[in-house]
C-alpha cells in the first residue's frame, strides 16, 4: 500500500484490478447470455464490493483518474450503452467524490474559522499589549511623580532617585522595544497568517470551481447516460417483450411441427415396413435377375468377343486406310510433280498495329490448304467462298515456318533443278516481307531470300565431299516496264561501299538459255558465303524502287528478281549440275482509287497493273494449255518465262490481306491463284551434264567456231568477189546473228575469254547486246526486244536475208521451209532463234564469266576441219528419213539443224524442240534438241 502525499491510502493493487475490470471491459463479455449476466452480477457484485472498499481507501485524485478512464473507454470503444454495473460504479464515484469534496469545503470552512479565531486572538493580544504600553508609561510617569514627591517629601538625595528612576526608564523603553519587537513580528506573523488564508481562499475557491465544474460535467453527463440507458431500458424492455412473444410463437409453432413430425415419423414407420416387405420381395426379384443377367453377361461377352474381332479387324483396316492415305497424298504429290503443277501457298498477314478492331474476312484455314473467305460486313446466303491450295499459313505463321515448307523445293536448286518462287498479292499484304523479311539484320525474321541462300551454302557444306558447289546472285528489278540491275558496278563484294547505280535498261535475253540467264548482261556475283549475300542484298535492296502510298508506307514499286546460279561439279564422275533459283517479289496489285496515287506513284501503279494483268494472260493461256501464251505482252513475263512455262519447279506465294475492305482484292488474288494452281509445267527437269554430255556440247561448240570461221572465209571470199568488181544487188553478211550481235562491239572479247567477273570485256559483249535491245526498247518502238529476235526480222536486220528470199545460211537454220510461218509463231513467244544460237555464243559467254574453268579452248578443236564443206539438207517427209544418215567422213560432224515439222523420223517428243541436231561422233549418231519453253510435255 502506498501513502498518497494528502494522507489518503491507497491499495494500489485493488485499484488496478479495479481498473482492469472497467477497463478491459471483462465484466461485460458474458452480457449476451444469461449465464454471463448471472455470473457477471456475482462477479460484478463481489468486485463491486471489494471496489468500493478500495474507493473509500483511494484518494480523490484516482477516483478521478478512475471516472475519466471509465468515461475514456466508453468514448474509446464507442459503447453507447453503458452497461448498468458501470453506471452504478460511475454512481458511487461520483457520490463518494461528492461526499469528499463536500468534506473538503466543510474543513476548508473549518480551518478559515480556527485562522479567523486566531486573527481575532492575535488582534487581542494586540490591544492587550497597547494596553499594557500604555499602562506602564502611565505607570512610570506615576512613578516618577511620586519619587518627586518622595525626594521632596523624604528629602533623599535626588541624583539618586534618578539614577533609579533612568534605571527604571531604560528598562521600561527595552521593554517596550521588545514588545515593539513582538508587536511586529506578530503583525508580520498576521499578515503571513492573513497572505496564507487569502491563498487558500483562492486556491479553494478555484478548487471548488473546478471541482463544481467537473461535477457539473459529471453529473451533466452520467444525466446524459442515464437518459440513454433509460432509453435503452426502454428499448431492451420492448425488445423483451417482442421477443418474448417470438418465443411463444415459436413454441406454439414448434408444438405444431412436433406434432405434424410424429404423424409423420408413423407415416414413415408404417412406408418403411411397406419398404422392408417390398425390400425383401426385390431382393428375391434382384436375385433370378442376377442370375439372369449373368447368364445374359455371358452371352454378351461372348457377343462382345465377336465384336472386338470385328473391331480389330476394322482398326486394322483403318489403319492400312491411314497408310493408304498417307500414299495416296504422297502419289497425289508425285503426280502433281510429274505434272509439275505450280504449288501455291497462301499467306495471311496478321493485321498490323492499330487495326485490332478491323474485320476479318478469313473465316476457316485447314490443315490441308483449306480456306473459306467471307465477306463479314455483307452476310448473304452463300457468301462462303471455299479455295484449296497445297499450303495455307495463317496469320501466326513465322517465318521458319514458311521456310520450312518451302525448303525442300529450294534444295533441289542443288540438284540441277531450276526453281521459281515468287509472291503475288495486293499491295500491302506482305510480299516483301514474305520474300525478303521486315529486318534483314535479326535471323528471325529473315525471308525466303535470305533463307534459300543461307540453307544452300549449309547443304554446299555438308555436300562438299562429293560436290564442288560455285553459287552466284543477280539481282534485277522491272520499274515502268524496264529491267534494271540492282548490283551494277560492285566489282567486289568488299567495295560495295563503291557501288554505283547505272539504271540503265537490260535486254532480256531468251528465257530457254540452259544456265537460265533470263537477263545475261546483269551483274552477276559470285558469292561464298551467307555475308556476301546479305551484303549484295542490303544494296539491292536499298536500290529498289519504293515508295508510300496510301495503303502502304515502303510500297515497292518494282517487281524485283534475285537470281541464284549455282553449278555443282559431282567429284567423282565428273558430271555438272546447273540450277537455278528465281526468288521473285512482285509489286502489288492495287487500286489506284484506294492507295491514292498520282503522278509518278500513278505512272508505277498503272505500269504494276498492267504487267500483272499480262501475267494473268499468261497463266490463263497456261491453264487453257492454248497454242499461243503472250509472254511478250509484258518485261515480267519474260523474265518469268522458264518458270511458269518451263520445266522449272514453281512456287507461288499469295499473300492476303485480311481487311474486310479488301475483300474483292482478296477473292480477285485467290481467283488468280486457284488459276496457277491448275498450270501444269510438266516434270521438271533436272540440268544434268555427264561427261559424255559435255564432251558432246564441247564438240557442238567446236563445230560452231568451225561454222564461224567457214562463214567468215565465205564472207571474205565474197568481199572479194564483190570489190573485184562483181556487181551484187543482195548486201550480205555471212556472219551469224550471234556474230553480228558480237560483232556489234569492236573490242568485244571472244566466248572463250576465261575471265570470272564480268569485267569490262566480257561485259562490254553482253552490254553490246543490252545495248541493242535497249535502243530498241529506248527508242520507243512497240517492238521488245524479243520481238527483234523474231528469226526473220532479226535475220533481214542483219543481213542475212536477201529481198529475194532465203539464202543458204537461212537453209542452215531450218527457217526457209513453207511452214516456217507456223514455227515462227511459236518462236515468237519461245525465242528459238537466240535459244539456239545462244546456246554457243551468250549463254557461253555469262557461264564462262561465271564459272570460268569450263571454259575450254577450242583452238586444238578448231585445227579440225569436221565441218562438211556441204551442209546436207534436213531429213525430208520420205520413206528413207527413217533410214540412218550416210556418216561424214570427218570423226563427228553436224548435219543439220533439223526442223520438228520436217524431221518425221525424228521421234514424237522431239517435235516439242525448236531446234534439232543430229551429229555424227565416234562412231555414233547423236541427235539433240534445244527445247522451245512454250512446249509442254517431257522429251
Ligand atoms: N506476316 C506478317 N507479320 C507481321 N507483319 C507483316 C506480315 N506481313 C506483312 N507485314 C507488314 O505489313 C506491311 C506491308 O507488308 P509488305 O511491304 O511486305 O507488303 P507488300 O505486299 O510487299 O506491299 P507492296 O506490294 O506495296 O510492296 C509491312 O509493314 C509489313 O511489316
Amino acid at each position: 500500500m502506498n501513502m498518497h502525499p494528502n494522507g489518503y491510502g491507497i491499495a494500489n493493487g485493488q485499484l488496478n484490478g479495479f481498473n482492469n475490470v472497467n477497463g478491459g471491459g471483462n465484466v461485460d463479455k458474458h452480457t449476451d447470455d444469461g449465464r454471463g449476466i448471472v455470473e457477471g452480477n456475482l462477479y460484478f457484485s463481489l468486485t463491486l464490493f471489494i471496489c468500493n472498499f478500495c474507493l473509500q481507501n483511494a484518494s480523490s485524485q484516482s477516483l478521478f483518474h478512475i471516472v475519466h478512464k471509465i468515461l475514456d473507454d466508453s468514448i474509446e470503444n464507442r459503447k453507447e450503452d453503458v452497461p448498468d454495473r458501470v453506471a452504478c460504479l460511475l454512481k458511487s464515484l461520483v457520490q463518494l467524490i461528492e461526499q469528499r469534496s463536500s468534506k473538503q469545503v466543510e474543513e476548508f470552512k473549518k480551518q478559515n474559522n480556527l485562522y479567523k479565531t486566531r486573527e481575532d486572538k492575535y488582534q487581542l493580544k494586540m490591544g492587550v499589549f497597547k494596553t499594557l504600553v500604555t499602562g506602564a508609561m502611565e505607570e512610570n510617569e506615576v512613578v516618577c511623580l511620586l519619587f518627586i514627591t518622595k525626594d521632596s517629601y523624604e528629602s533623599a538625595p535626588a541624583y539618586k532617585v534618578n539614577v533609579f528612576l533612568q534605571t527604571e526608564k531604560t528598562m521600561v523603553e527595552e521593554k517596550k522595544k521588545l514588545e515593539d519587537v513582538e508587536l511586529v513580528r506578530l503583525r508580520k506573523e498576521n499578515d503571513d497568517f492573513n497572505l496564507e488564508i487569502s491563498k487558500l481562499k483562492k486556491e479553494l475557491e478555484v478548487t471548488r470551481d473546478a471541482y463544481e465544474d467537473r461535477c457539473l460535467q459529471l453529473e451533466t453527463h452520467a444525466m446524459e447516460i442515464k437518459s440513454e440507458l433509460e432509453e435503452k431500458i426502454i428499448n431492451l424492455e420492448g425488445l423483451l417483450t417482442d421477443s418474448r412473444k417470438k418465443v411463444k410463437e415459436h413454441e406454439k409453432f414448434t408444438e405444431s411441427k412436433f406434432l405434424r413430425w410424429k404423424k409423420k415419423e408413423r407415416g414413415y414407420k408404417n412406408f418403411m415396413n411397406f419398404q422392408c416387405g417390398s425390400l425383401k420381395e426385390l431382393r428375391m426379384g434382384s436375385e433370378s435377375i442376377k442370375q439372369e443377367v449373368l447368364m445374359t453377361q455371358q452371352i454378351y461377352s461372348e457377343e462382345i468377343n465377336q465384336f472386338g474381332m470385328k473391331i480389330q479387324g476394322l482398326v486394322d483396316a483403318a489403319q492400312n486406310y491411314h497408310t493408304v492415305l498417307t500414299e495416296n497424298r504422297k502419289l497425289y504429290n508425285e503426280v502433281q510433280d510429274l505434272k509439275g503443277n505450280i504449288r501455291v501457298y497462301c499467306r495471311i498477314r496478321p493485321f498490323l498495329k492499330g487495326q485490332s478492331k478491323k474485320q476479318t474476312t478469313i473465316e476457316y484455314i485447314g490443315d490441308n490448304g483449306e480456306l473459306v473467305v467471307t465477306n463479314p460486313s455483307k452476310i448473304v446466303k452463300d457468301s462462303h467462298r471455299v479455295f484449296k491450295f497445297n499450303k495455307v499459313f495463317s496469320p501466326a505463321a513465322t517465318q521458319e515456318e514458311v521456310f520450312v515448307d518451302t525448303q525442300p523445293l529450294i534444295r533441289s536448286v542443288l540438284d540441277g533443278y531450276n526453281v521459281c518462287i515468287f509472291a503475288y498479292g495486293q499491295t500491302g499484304s506482305g510480299k516483301t516481307y514474305t520474300m525478303t523479311g521486315p529486318n534483314a539484320s535479326s535471323p528471325e525474321d529473315w525471308g525466303v531470300n535470305y533463307r534459300a541462300l543461307n540453307d544452300l551454302f549449309h547443304l554446299s557444306q555438308i555436300r562438299r565431299s562429293s560436290f564442288e558447289y560455285e553459287i552466284g546472285v543477280q539481282m534485277v528489278e522491272i520499274y515502268n516496264e524496264q529491267v534494271r540491275d540492282l548490283l551494277k558496278r560492285i566489282s567486289s563484294i568488299s567495295h560495295l561501299k563503291d557501288v554505283y547505280l547505272d539504271f540503265h535498261t537490260l535486254g532480256i535475253w531468251n528465257s530457254t538459255q540452259p544456265n537460265g540467264l533470263a537477263v545475261p548482261d546483269a551483274s552477276m556475283h559470285p558469292v561464298t558465303s551467307t555475308t556476301d549475300v546479305l551484303e549484295l542484298m542490303n544494296v539491292g535492296l536499298m536500290n529498289r524502287a519504293v515508295g508510300a502510298t496510301a495503303l502502304n508506307e515502303r510500297s515497292s514499286r518494282s517487281h524485283s528478281v534475285l537470281t541464284v546460279h549455282v553449278r555443282g561439279t559431282d567429284l567423282e564422275t565428273n558430271a555438272v549440275l546447273r540450277g537455278n533459283l528465281h526468288l521473285v517479289d512482285l509489286a502489288g496489285s492495287e487500286r489506284v482509287d484506294r492507295s491514292e496515287a498520282t503522278g509518278d506513284r500513278l505512272r508505277e501503279a498503272q505500269h504494276i497493273n498492267k504487267s500483272l494483268s499480262a501475267l494473268g494472260d499468261v497463266i490463263f493461256a497456261l491453264a487453257q494449255k492454248s497454242q499461243h501464251v503472250p509472254y511478250r505482252n509484258s518485261k515480267l513475263t519474260q523474265v518469268l518465262q522458264s518458270s511458269l512455262g518451263g520445266q522449272a519447279k514453281t512456287l507461288m506465294f499469295v499473300q492476303l490481306n485480311p481487311d474486310v475492305e479488301s475483300f474483292s482484292e482478296t477473292i480477285s488474288t485467290l481467283k488468280f491463284a486457284e488459276r496457277v494452281s491448275g498450270v501444269e509445267l510438266g516434270a521438271a527437269r533436272s540440268n544434268k551434264e555427264g561427261r559424255g554430255v559435255r564432251e558432246l556440247m564441247e564438240q557442238v561448240t567446236n563445230l560452231k567456231d568451225s561454222l564461224t570461221k567457214k562463214d567468215e572465209e565465205i564472207a571474205r571470199l565474197r568481199v572479194r568477189k564483190s570489190s573485184s568488181g562483181e556487181q551484187g544487188s543482195l548486201r550480205y553478211s555471212s556472219s551469224s546473228p550471234r556474230n553480228s550481235m558480237v560483232d556489234l562491239q569492236p573490242n568485244s572479247t571472244p566466248p572463250h575469254d576465261k575471265s570470272l567477273n564480268l569485267g569490262p570485256k566480257a561485259a562490254s559483249d553482253i552490254d553490246n547486246c543490252s545495248e541493242f535491245s535497249d535502243k530498241q526498247s529506248e527508242t520507243g518502238s512497240p517492238h521488245s526486244t524479243d520481238e527483234f529476235r523474231h528469226p526473220k526480222d532479226f535475220l533481214k536486220q542483219s543481213g542475212f536475208v536477201t529481198t529475194d528470199g532465203v539464202n543458204d545460211d537461212l537453209e542452215f537454220l531450218g527457217l526457209g521451209d513453207a511452214d516456217s510461218e507456223d514455227r515462227l509463231s511459236d518462236i515468237s513467244d519461245g525465242g528459238l532463234s537466240m535459244g539456239t544460237e545462244t546456246d554457243g555464243s551468250m549463254s557461253s559467254i555469262v557461264e564462262l564469266t561465271l564459272f570460268p574453268e569450263t571454259a575450254k579452248a577450242p583452238v586444238e578443236h578448231r585445227q579440225k576441219p569436221i565441218v562438211p564443206s556441204k551442209i546436207p539438207r534436213p531429213p525430208q517427209k520420205t520413206a528413207s528419213s527413217s533410214q540412218k544418215p550416210a556418216a561424214p567422213s570427218s570423226q563427228g560432224g553436224l548435219i543439220a539443224p533439223s526442223r520438228p515439222s520436217l524431221a518425221k523420223g525424228v521421234p514424237r517428243t522431239a517435235s516439242s524442240m525448236s531446234t534439232y541436231y543430229r551429229f555424227y561422233s565416234r562412231g555414233l549418231w547423236v541427235s539433240m534438241g534445244v527445247f522451245s519453253p512454250s512446249q509442254k510435255g517431257s522429251s
